[in-house]
């Protein structure tokens, strides 16, 4: 059977982190972009990532941070996976010898192919939803369309997620991975439980029927 890896972003409490790693989340998302409601501290962090169970990824967001901030974060913070949602170059991307996904915001228009071309080394690329002045976190679904069936990276679907759309979004583009964090959310920052649980369940059971139609 198919099983799609779940990222659940930015988490702010150590209480949603495990109740997300208790539902089956295969990674969770730490915002370390002061202007998100929700960034936390390098000591917040710590303690979100001393609750977390073993074998659930930690991944660290960045928006055009300065390496040295990065390193201070990853010497504090057990991170796995690297997520960067500026304009980072591959060489600034690979520079911390971690795996690392680079978020490519999808407009009208653009030519996706040569706005991932570069990062060849990234872990994934995350297709996310682009709005003006908003890294990520939009809560705004994408065109899922513009994403041609020649997209030969491994994909990681985020914007505007919920359990309502993300099994249309598996069967149109079979996504590696799903990404969400406004939609399983009572309020920026603070996920709420049962969306946090029907999200996991909807991803598995579009597992269940998309792993039969292979
Ligand atoms: O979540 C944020 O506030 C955020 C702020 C700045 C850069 C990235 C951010 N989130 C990155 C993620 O991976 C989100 O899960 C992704 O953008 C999807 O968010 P949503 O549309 O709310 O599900």
């Amino acid at each position: 059977m198919l099983h799609t890896r779940i990222k659940i972003c930015g988490i702010t409490r150590p209480e949603d982190a495990v109740h997300a790693a208790a539902r089956g989340a295969d990674a969770l998302g730490l915002v370390f972009y002061a202007r998100s409601p929700r960034a936390v501290s390098l000591e917040q962090a710590a303690e979100i990532a001393a609750s977390v169970p073993p074998l659930v990824q930690l991944v660290a967001l960045f928006v055009d941070e300065t390496p040295e901030q990065v390193a201070r974060t990853l010497a504090r913070v057990p991170v796995h996976t690297l997520q960067f949602h500026g304009d980072e170059s591959a060489a600034y991307c690979e520079q911390f010898s971690r795996p690392y996904l680079k978020a490519v915001r999808v407009r009208e228009g653009m030519d996706l192919a040569a706005a991932c071309a570069p990062y060849t080394s990234a872990a994934g690329i995350l297709l996310d939803s682009w709005q003006a002045g908003v890294p990520g976190g939009t809560g705004r679904v994408f065109d899922w369309r513009q994403v041609g069936g020649g997209f030969n990276r491994p994909l990681v679907l985020a914007g505007g997620l919920n359990a309502g759309n993300v099994g249309e979004g598996m069967a149109l583009l079979r996504p590696a991975a799903v990404d969400v964090s406004g939609g399983v959310e009572s309020e920026p920052g603070r996920k709420d439980p049962g969306e946090v649980a029907r999200f996991i369940a909807a991803v598995r059971a579009a597992d269940e029927q998309l792993g039969s139609e292979i």
